[in-house]
């Protein structure tokens, strides 16, 4: 897997997934396992484009559940061909979502892959239906868990809070975090 900043590549056709993947939670492991294999189907690299550091602990302060070397070494174990690593900050967060989707451009994407609620650009206004409109674009049904709730990084982050580090791991598919006792 080669990993390189936004900007830098420019691929003749591929299948690219996007978000923040902060944890690499069993919702996030399906999307990025779906775009691979269609990647693969269509004979395409397959293109993780994420951020770093993730939005929410950028805006938000919130806890990052794993580090972005910890993430490339996740996502390297998934087979993935190339992942785009962005550098989240003001200027970057203030770009439109137009300008997103024309950066996107340049890797000729045959499919997009986002999960449920996906937004992108300045204040969050660009929509898989924006997406869409440029590329085609497939949304993965959301990932939920034994009792049917919906995965997500934030629910990991709050279950860790309460210390439940067990059910935290359930959700993430891996024994990222320990019991603290
Ligand atoms: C160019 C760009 C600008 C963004 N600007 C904002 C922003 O102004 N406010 C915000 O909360 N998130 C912003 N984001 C983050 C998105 O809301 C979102 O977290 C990101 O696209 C990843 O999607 P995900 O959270 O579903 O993984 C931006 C994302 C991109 C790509
Ligand atoms: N449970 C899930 N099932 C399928 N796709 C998901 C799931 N959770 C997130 N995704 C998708 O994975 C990508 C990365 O999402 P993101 O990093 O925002 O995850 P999140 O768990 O919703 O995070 P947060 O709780 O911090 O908003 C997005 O395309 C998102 O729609």
């Amino acid at each position: 897997m080669k990993v390189f900043r936004n900007n830098e590549l420019m691929l003749e056709q591929s299948v690219v997934t996007i978000g923040a993947f902060d944890g690499i939670h069993r919702g996030h492991q399906a999307l990025i396992e779906r775009a691979v294999n269609r990647a693969k189907e269509l004979a395409v690299p397959s293109v993780v484009y994420t951020f770093n550091p993730p939005p929410r602990a950028f805006f938000q302060n919130q806890m990052v559940l794993t580090n972005v070397g910890e993430k490339i070494s996740f996502i390297k174990k998934m087979k993935v061909d190339y992942v785009i690593i962005a550098d989240f900050n003001e200027h970057y967060a203030s770009r439109s979502p137009e300008a997103f989707l024309q950066e996107l451009k340049v890797l000729n994407p045959q499919e997009a892959w986002v999960g449920p609620d996906f937004n992108f650009g300045k204040g969050k206004r660009g929509t898989a239906a924006d997406l869409s409109a440029m590329f085609q674009t497939f949304t993965h049904p959301p990932i939920k868990c034994s009792k049917g709730e919906t995965i997500s990084s934030t629910r990991i982050r709050n279950l860790l809070c309460k210390q439940e580090a067990q059910l935290a791991n359930e959700l993430l598919g891996r024994n990222l975090f320990k019991k603290i006792l």
